[in-house]
């Protein structure tokens, strides 16, 4: 199964869980990116751009998307066309949705040097790039959560059940 959905939505953290809830294996793509890059991804955004990192994710989404498992995406992913077009091939790619005020509040109590993204943009700015994005989610996801009043735990569980 794959997650998806916009950054804080809980998909690294989800995944875990489901990881262990399952006993399947989890692969965050970002992580696997790190892995292979060697740079926090802000480094990497830094010094060759987000074109660059877009055509990456599209190659780790391609290596992962069939793998057993349950992988978490980054929540850029489905601003790439041929990953839009994967994900809604793909059954079981789930949603994880919530309004903008709390994920930004979910954002910015976390790491913020993981999130680019987040870093180099003002608040409506950001809120701009949620509204782009919640059709490409709607459309690309097979389920959907709403995780507004659910915790991670609460959401795995509602995963766990609905599959
Ligand atoms: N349902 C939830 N309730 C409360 N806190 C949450 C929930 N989901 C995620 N969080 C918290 O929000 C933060 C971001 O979560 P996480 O890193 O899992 O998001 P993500 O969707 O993977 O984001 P990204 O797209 O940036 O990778 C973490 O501190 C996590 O504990
Ligand atoms: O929303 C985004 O565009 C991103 C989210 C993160 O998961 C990372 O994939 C990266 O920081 C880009
Ligand atoms: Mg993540």
């Amino acid at each position: 199964m794959i997650l998806i959905g916009f950054m804080g939505a809980g998909k690294t953290t989800v995944a875990q869980t489901l990881s262990k809830s399952l006993n399947i294996p989890c692969y965050d793509l970002d992580k696997e990116i790190i892995k292979k890059i060697q740079m926090p991804l802000s480094d990497y955004f830094d010094k060759y751009g987000e074109t660059q990192f877009r055509q990456l994710e599209h190659q780790f989404l391609l290596k992962y998307y069939s793998i057993p498992g349950v992988i978490s995406t980054g929540g850029g992913c489905i601003e790439n066309y041929a990953n839009r077009a994967i994900l809604k091939e793909t059954s079981n790619v789930i949603y994880l949705k919530s309004n903008f005020e709390t994920l930004h509040h979910r954002i910015n109590n976390d790491k913020m040097s993981l999130r680019p993204i987040a870093k180099n943009r003002t608040t409506e700015e950001l809120k701009a790039l949620y509204m782009k994005r919640l059709i490409y989610y709607e459309t690309c996801a097979t389920y959907t959560i709403d995780t507004d009043t659910l915790n991670t735990q609460e959401v795995s569980d509602r995963i766990i059940a609905m599959i």
